[in-house]
């Protein structure tokens, strides 16, 4: 089991993650929450149909534990979840020293968590990331529900107690969530690390080869990235906008849709490459995006915008993101592999090469 710490500036907490590790989660709870009064496990159906009497039988002989399971998929982000769960905790006369286990992948770190910073006004939890998307999303406190005018549209920033990934869970993965996880380690990779970009070129040919010492090791150098960032900019006043490379456009291509009908990698690595696209039309660049696009469809991805949706709507979506002022589009642009920057984008470039999908 490696440890790290993810540093930022309003929390220092651990990051556990390895093999078979699951074990050791009492111990792990015990020691960065020693007060604790009882143990909330926040998960969706399917990780509950995996894991869910495993680990409420581990709990149970050191804590009090509850356990409430939300719909899986990206519908769970809602108010009605939201709000279900806090009912839960309020049923459950939860107090301040409660805990909450988020155990899932990003849809469940982020509902749970945002539960977690608003119930009496924010009590502790712990991710139990079960994704490979969830490297990222378990990292770094920002927690929310969606709205239908965009996504994470209701959130907050709170850190975890501690991030406790045990990689062992990630075999019962369907192999299109594999694809949409794989997405934020090739994203990491876009906006920080040229030679991880490298790295994944030359060792991972299909998502079959995520396993094992690769799958560590992607694994390892995504988290490192993130790490990184935070540590820097926690509540995303500077460098954190990087991590939105992608999303964007990507962001506005899941609620345009419907949430959970394409999902959030997916989106996101639609999104990376017009984002290339739109460096390339503003001079910024000079990526081969032939290139990224077959290099991209060699994992499986759709690299087109959908048909079906409407540019002027999606350009809506986009400007209603939260990295936008004054209603202008704001993207996460590239220079070149490993350098990203902010910079406003016109509208009629977006919609043009919108309606030239
Ligand atoms: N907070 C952040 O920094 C951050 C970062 C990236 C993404 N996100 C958010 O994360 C969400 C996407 O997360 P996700 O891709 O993990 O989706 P998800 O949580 O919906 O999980 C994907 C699917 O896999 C199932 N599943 C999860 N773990 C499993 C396992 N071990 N075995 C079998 N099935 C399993 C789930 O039930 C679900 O159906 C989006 O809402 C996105 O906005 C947040
Ligand atoms: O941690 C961040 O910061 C990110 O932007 C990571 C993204 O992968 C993630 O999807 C995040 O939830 C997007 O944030 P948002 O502020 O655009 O909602
Ligand atoms: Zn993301």
């Amino acid at each position: 089991m490696k440890q790290y710490q993810i540093e930022t500036a309003s929390k220092v907490y651990p990051l556990y993650v390895g093999e078979n590790i699951l074990p050791k989660l009492p111990e792990v709870i015990k020691e960065v929450k020693p007060n604790v009064s009882s143990v909330l496990i926040i998960t969706d159906e399917a990780v509950d149909g995996c894991y869910g009497k495993s680990i409420l039988s581990l709990l149970k002989s050191f804590f009090q534990v509850d356990k409430y399971v939300v719909p899986s998929g990206e519908q769970a982000k809602s108010f009605q979840h939201y709000y279900d769960c806090q009912t839960y905790a309020l049923s459950k006369q939860l107090d301040r020293n409660a805990l909450i286990l988020a155990v899932g992948g990003g849809v469940v770190g982020d509902l749970a968590g945002f539960v977690a910073a608003t119930y009496m006004r924010g009590i502790s939890f712990i991710q139990v990331p079960t994704t490979l998307l969830a490297h990222d999303s378990a990292v770094g406190g920002k927690v929310a529900i969606n709205h239908e005018s965009g996504k994470n549209m209701i959130g907050a920033f709170h850190q975890p107690e501690a991030v406790f990934y045990d990689i062992t869970l990630l075999t019962t993965l369907p192999k299109r969530e594999w694809r949409s996880g794989f997405a934020e380690v090739i994203k990491h990779a876009f906006i920080h690390d040229e030679q991880f970009y490298q790295w994944l070129q030359d060792n991972i040919y299909s998502l079959n080869d995520l396993k094992g010492e690769k799958l560590i090791y992607a694994i390892n150098k995504g988290i490192a990235v993130k790490a990184a960032i935070v540590r820097d900019d926690e509540k995303e006043s500077g460098v954190r906008a990087h991590l939105n490379f992608g999303h964007t456009l990507g962001h506005a291509i899941e609620a345009e849709s419907g949430y959970g009908h394409i999902s959030h990698g997916e989106g996101v690595a639609i999104g990376m490459l017009f984002a290339m696209r739109v460096s390339n039309a503003l001079g910024h660049s000079n990526f081969d995006i032939t290139t990224f696009e077959s290099w991209l469809q060699r994992f499986g991805y759709e690299t087109k915008v959908p048909s079906n949706l409407d540019s002027n709507r999606l350009l809506a979506k986009m400007k209603a993101d939260k990295k936008a002022k004054a209603s202008a589009v704001y993207m996460v642009l590239l220079k070149a592999i490993g350098q990203p920057f902010v910079e406003k984008v016109e509208d009629e470039l977006i919609l043009s090469l919108l309606d030239n999908r």
